[in-house]
């Protein structure tokens, strides 16, 4: 289990990100994540990742990953559980990955490092995931330098990586943002998927992706889990700011009443 206790992340001005952070994610379940942007929700990843950015660090509460308290961990032990225990889907996709190096040898080497395959199991094994993500010549992406590709393609090359790690928790953060309505359906097939052996918290604002993978949603605030409960709860009792506004917003009045747009 990921169990987050109390966790609270300053900047070096005494500046608060997050402030008494609570949440636990057991394998089998998909927890979201969800709330106004700056709220604090790629902070607490980093803070799971132990990438909190220079001058960010944790001021009280811990993480514990399977009853490993992160914060007794060294900066190296803690990467090592990056990939195969916790994995990652970065938001900006130009982030995953080196612009210098080809897609080949990044997906090969991480695949080398993280899961001991060889060269060519580590190729076959990519290959396929790119089909499963909706790419039709799987060589072209490997064969290209980052830059080549769209950020579509490098979200989805990302996913890819990630599932062929097989990490027992996913940390997607915002996994469809650069994603066409097909390749959104893709991902989040692919996703669910993962349920059965899997623990994956999913931060989006995509409301119809929340209420459709979720068994339940927080609502971050200013630093602050504000709120919590399934999408449907959330969406038909608001009760935190960002909900209420959320609700008024995609509240459209007709005839028979008012409907969600999503
Ligand atoms: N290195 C940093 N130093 C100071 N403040 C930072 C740093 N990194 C992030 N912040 C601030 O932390 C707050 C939370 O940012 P974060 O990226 O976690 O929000 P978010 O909820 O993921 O937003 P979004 O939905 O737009 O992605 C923001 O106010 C941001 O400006």
């Amino acid at each position: 289990m990921v169990d987050v206790q109390n966790l609270s992340v300053i900047t070096q001005d005494g500046y608060k990100l997050l402030h008494q952070i609570s949440l636990h994610l057991e394998v089998g379940e998909v927890v979201g994540l969800t709330g106004q942007s700056g709220a604090g929700k790629s902070t607490l990843l980093k803070a799971l990742l132990g990438t909190l950015s220079r001058g960010c660090s944790i001021s009280s509460g811990e993480i514990f990953v399977d009853d490993i308290a992160l914060g007794t961990l060294s900066l190296k032990k803690h990467r090592c559980l990056c990939g195969t225990t916790l994995g990652f889907i970065p938001q900006n996709p130009m982030t995953a990955f080196d612009p210098q190096i080809k897609m080949e040898k990044q997906i090969v080497e991480t695949l080398h490092l993280k899961m001991g395959m060889s060269r060519q199991q580590a190729i076959d094994q990519a290959k396929e995931l790119l089909v499963d993500l909706g790419f039709s010549q799987p060589k072209r992406v490997l064969n290209s330098f980052p830059g080549q590709l769209s950020g579509g393609m490098l979200q989805r090359s990302a996913a890819a990586l990630l599932l062929a790690m097989s990490p027992k928790y996913i940390l997607a953060d915002e996994p469809t943002s650069a994603l066409d309505s097909e390749n959104r359906t893709l991902l989040l097939k692919l996703l669910a998927q993962q349920k059965e052996r899997a623990g994956i918290l999913f931060i989006s604002h995509d409301i119809a992706a929340l209420s459709q993978q979720c068994d339940r949603v927080y609502v971050m605030e200013w630093g602050q889990l504000t709120e919590t409960g399934t999408m449907e709860e959330l969406l038909s009792n608001p009760t935190c700011e960002w909900t209420k506004e959320y609700v008024t917003a995609n509240r459209s009045v007709s005839k028979e009443g008012w409907t969600w747009k999503d």
